[in-house]
Order: C-alpha cells, then sequence, then structure tokens
C-alpha cells in the first residue's frame, strides 16, 4: 500500500477538520476526492504531505511514517500561490529544482510548452488559469511517486481542462500514484480509477469508480448530489 491511513483527526482548535479517517491509497491509481467546501479534503492532503500533524491517528507512506524521506517522493499542489512577485516563469523553476531533487526541468520545459506558457513572462502576470498551469507544471515535473493536486482545475477554462487532465495523466505516468481533490466531479468522473466521498471530515463512500456506479446504478455526479445533497 502506498498511502495507509487509520483513524486520523486533525483540529483547529475546537473545529475538527479530520475526523477519524481510514483510508489505503493503493500505487499506480487515480484518485478523486470529492466532498463540499469545509469538508476536510485539503487537510487530508496537508497531512500526508507532511504539513499539518494530526492530533491522533496514524498515517504512513511505503510503511514508514511521514517525514524527510516521504517529503522527498510525494508531490503537493496546494490552492495558494506559491512564487513570488520577482519570479519569472524560468525563476519558478529553478526554485522548484534548488527545493526538491526530483525536479526534472526538461520535463519542465514540456510541460510549459503543453500548458502554452513562456519562460520569459512574469508570474505575478499571469491570469488565474495561467497561474493554474503554472503550478500543475512545477509539480509535475517533479519525478514523483504520488502527486496530490489540490482543486488543480479551478480557474482553468472549460476548453483547456480536458487538456490539462490529459497532460496531468500522461505526465505523472501509470505506475504513480494521483489524488485529485476537485468540486468539478463531472470533470474527473471520465478519468478516475478511484472515488473517496468526504463529508464532515470522515468518509462517507470509498471504492472503484466503476463498482460504485454499478453497485448504486448512478453515475459520479449523480451519487455526489445524493450525498451531499
Ligand atoms: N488553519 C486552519 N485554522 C482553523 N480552521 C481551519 C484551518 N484549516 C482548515 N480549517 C477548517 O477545517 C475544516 C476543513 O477545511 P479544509 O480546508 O480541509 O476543507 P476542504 O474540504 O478542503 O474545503 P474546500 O473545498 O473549501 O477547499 C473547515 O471547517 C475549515 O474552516
Amino acid at each position: 500500500m502506498l498511502l495507509e491511513c487509520n483513524g486520523l483527526v486533525k483540529k483547529y482548535m475546537s473545529k475538527t477538520a479530520v475526523d477519524n479517517l481510514t483510508l489505503n491509497i493503493e500505487r499506480g491509481k487515480i484518485y478523486a476526492l470529492l466532498g463540499p467546501n469545509g469538508s476536510g479534503k485539503t487537510t487530508f492532503m496537508k497531512i500526508a504531505a507532511g504539513l499539518v500533524k494530526p492530533n491522533s491517528g496514524s498515517i504512513t507512506f511505503c510503511g514508514n511514517p511521514i517525514g524527510v524521506e516521504s517529503k522527498k517522493r510525494v508531490a503537493y499542489m496546494s490552492t495558494e500561490p506559491f512564487f513570488y512577485n520577482y519570479m519569472t516563469i524560468d525563476d519558478v523553476g529553478k526554485y522548484y529544482q534548488d527545493f526538491f531533487e526530483d525536479f526534472d526541468m526538461k520535463r519542465y520545459d514540456v510541460l510549459l510548452e503543453r500548458m502554452e506558457l513562456n519562460k520569459r513572462d512574469h508570474a505575478k502576470a499571469l491570469s488565474s488559469g495561467l497561474a493554474a498551469k503554472l503550478k500543475i507544471a512545477a509539480t509535475l515535473a517533479r519525478k514523483s511517486e504520488l502527486y496530490m493536486l489540490d482543486e488543480p482545475l479551478n480557474g482553468i477554462d472549460i476548453i483547456s481542462r480536458e487538456r490539462v487532465m490529459t497532460t496531468i495523466l500522461e505526465t505523472a505516468g501509470d505506475e504513480n500514484t494521483i489524488i485529485i481533490s476537485s468540486h468539478l466531479v463531472d470533470e474527473l468522473e471520465k478519468v478516475v480509477d478511484n472515488a473517496v466521498f468526504v463529508k464532515k471530515g470522515g468518509i462517507v463512500l470509498e471504492g472503484s469508480a466503476e463498482q460504485l456506479r454499478e453497485s448504486h446504478n448512478k453515475s459520479m455526479v449523480e451519487l455526489y448530489k445524493e450525498i451531499y445533497a
């Protein structure tokens, strides 16, 4: 198992963001992490990325606790901006290269081309959609075993979304694992292997997307509406 979580709890003061979450993530699969605003998706990803410590429960990556070693092998893309105002797109690549041993500049160049981004442009001058594409390019340029992308399609126009999703899947490769959180269930439905429905910090439904569709005789969009309406 790539990631094993047992009874994870994370509280922010009196607010329980992740509540007794138990989940196994398998290698080589694509996961949709689904749930309404405030359901705990980001907090879970931050725990798995080693940025937030759970109050209780356990989480391991390849059998070892989350820490310095796992951080080298896990690429996490947050919803927050990550570059400084002075940076060009070229600088963003160099900055990432300094931070991450697995960052591949050639791969970054290919991704920039796919995303129609120019290395000389200033990151702060990009439209929100282009800035979203830059974040994806920088994250995917790492040769990681687990990619966790928090709302990667936010701000990206409907025409580009399919191309961006294809780029994500092709770049990550079949042997690696992707967890994508999104509200755009219909966009994910076409591409994911597994779906995890989160509500109030816990998992309410989880499994292979195909099996969930078959056993409930509903699309993921219909299931989503049923669970959260
Ligand atoms: N740093 C923080 N301090 C206090 N409360 C927080 C903090 N981060 C998250 N929370 C709270 O924890 C809960 C879960 O938040 P989280 O961001 O994990 O949800 P989410 O499912 O990712 O939501 P969204 O879809 O809106 O991004 C929310 O109620 C949120 O207000």
